[in-house]
């Protein structure tokens, strides 16, 4: 079996390519970091460190790399049996006209064997949204011959992978956490469903994506957010601040409330999921900055994210949301000097004030009661 992974960054290296190699697939991975590439082609292999209360190291081997942009991922696309991406939700939209024009390829080449595309992104039902962009730029005719050939596979991908803290300045180097969770969707595949150990095959996908991003990255960005505001740097610091803890916890709390209603899970597992999440971002062998994981505000504030659909959830079923409230206004106050969103929100801020700039951004109706408790939690009252 061979695959084409776009995005050799953390998750690419650190779950999903190694994941992809170990089972013994030919991976190739397409990057526009030409540091990565030049060193992955170079050495064809690379470190993964696997940091919890058991340490280990292991080699990731026999793997390739690619410009993704030019022509080569296009004769890849035209030729592998998987495409994976972990680039970034906005990133997706930027590679999809190579995979348009890769499946165009595959068709002209006659290959008739089915291809499946998983994009491995903190989004929900990513791969459809990449679908949709792919299929944007193809000829009536083409998008059939997709349609009957090709899988588009939603996913929900669970590991924490922060930037490596390589004592070697190693680009490949990488450290992840033991924990990890990579749960497709079985009915959207074309083919044999695939056996890759570490993937888990579900017909109930939307429940697990909405779980793992409306719990723990509904309670990361929080403790990225207040973790900010009360001047730690990292989010294990953020974490063991009694005050943040709180909020952070009651946040995941209400959203739980949400999705426990919503797909019937059961009330004291996830309670134990939440607690097992805290636990995770306590990670003593960890070093994840309140940045990397608060990067990006504007999606993270937008109508489908980790903050406001939870809350959009409480509103809808009349349940509480005090400190979903509290995270959003923290969201608010985020800033970056690295992130043109950190800057494009408090050019906003500056310039039309908390109310308008929030309902702006998260869509949420300006004049709402949860508008106005927001802009109160961000003045501070
Ligand atoms: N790091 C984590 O803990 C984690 C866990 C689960 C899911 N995710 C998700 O995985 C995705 C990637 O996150 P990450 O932390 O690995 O980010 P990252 O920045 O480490 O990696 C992204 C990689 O994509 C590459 N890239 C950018 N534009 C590209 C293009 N046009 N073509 C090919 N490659 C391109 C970058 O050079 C980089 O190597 C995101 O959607 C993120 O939400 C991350
Ligand atoms: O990748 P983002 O920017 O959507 O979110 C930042 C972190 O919350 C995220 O990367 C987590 O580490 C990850 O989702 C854990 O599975």
């Amino acid at each position: 079996m061979k695959a084409l992974h776009f995005g050799a960054g953390n998750i690419g290296r650190g779950f999903i390519g190694k994941l992809l190699a170990d089972a013994g697939i030919q991976l190739t991975f397409a990057d526009v970091n030409q540091t990565v590439l030049d060193a992955l082609n170079e050495r064809h292999s690379y470190q993964v460190h696997v940091v919890g209360e058991q340490k280990q190291i292991d080699t990731v081997s026999n793997v390739n790399a690619v410009s993704s942009i030019g022509e080569d991922v296009v004769t890849l696309i035209a030729d592998v049996d998987l495409v994976t991406t972990a680039v970034g939700p906005v990133v997706l939209e930027r590679i999809a006209p190579a995979v348009a024009k890769g499946l165009v390829l595959r068709r002209t080449n006659g290959n008739e064997k089915p291809l499946n595309i998983i994009a491995c992104e903190n989004m929900v039902r990513g791969t459809s949204q990449l679908k949709a962009h792919v299929m944007k730029v193809l000829s009536e005719d083409d998008q059939a011959w997709v349609e009957q050939h090709v899988g588009f596979v939603d996913s929900a991908v669970d590991r924490i992978v922060p930037p490596s803290e390589s004592a070697t300045n190693d680009p490949l180097e990488v450290t992840v956490e033991t924990f990890s969770e990579w749960i497709v969707d079985k009915t959207q595949f074309k083919g044999d469903l695939p056996n890759i150990p570490g993937m888990e095959l579900t017909d109930n996908l939307m429940a697990f994506v909405e779980r793992k991003l409306f719990t723990l990255n509904t309670g990361h960005a929080i403790t990225a957010y207040l973790g900010q505001l009360a001047g730690h740097q990292t989010i294990r610091d953020a974490i063991l601040d009694e005050k943040i803890r709180a909020v952070v916890k009651g946040a995941m709390d209400e959203s739980g409330a949400v999705l426990i209603k919503r797909y019937g899970f059961d009330a004291d597992k996830h309670a134990a999921y939440i607690q097992k999440i805290l636990g995770r971002f306590e990670n003593p062998y960890l070093k994840d900055d309140v940045e990397r994981v608060g990067r990006q505000p504007l999606r993270k504030l937008s109508a489908g994210d980790r903050l406001i659909k939870p809350l959009l959830g409480t509103i809808e079923y009349g349940l509480p949301h005090l400190n979903l409230v509290k995270g959003i206004a923290a969201a608010m106050h985020y800033r970056s000097e690295q992130d043109p969103q950190a800057q494009e929100l408090e050019q906003l801020l500056a310039e039309k004030g908390p109310q308008a700039t929030l309902a702006e951004i998260s869509g949420l109706d300006a004049n709402s009661d949860v508008v106005a408790q927001a802009v109160d939690a961000y003045n501070g009252k």
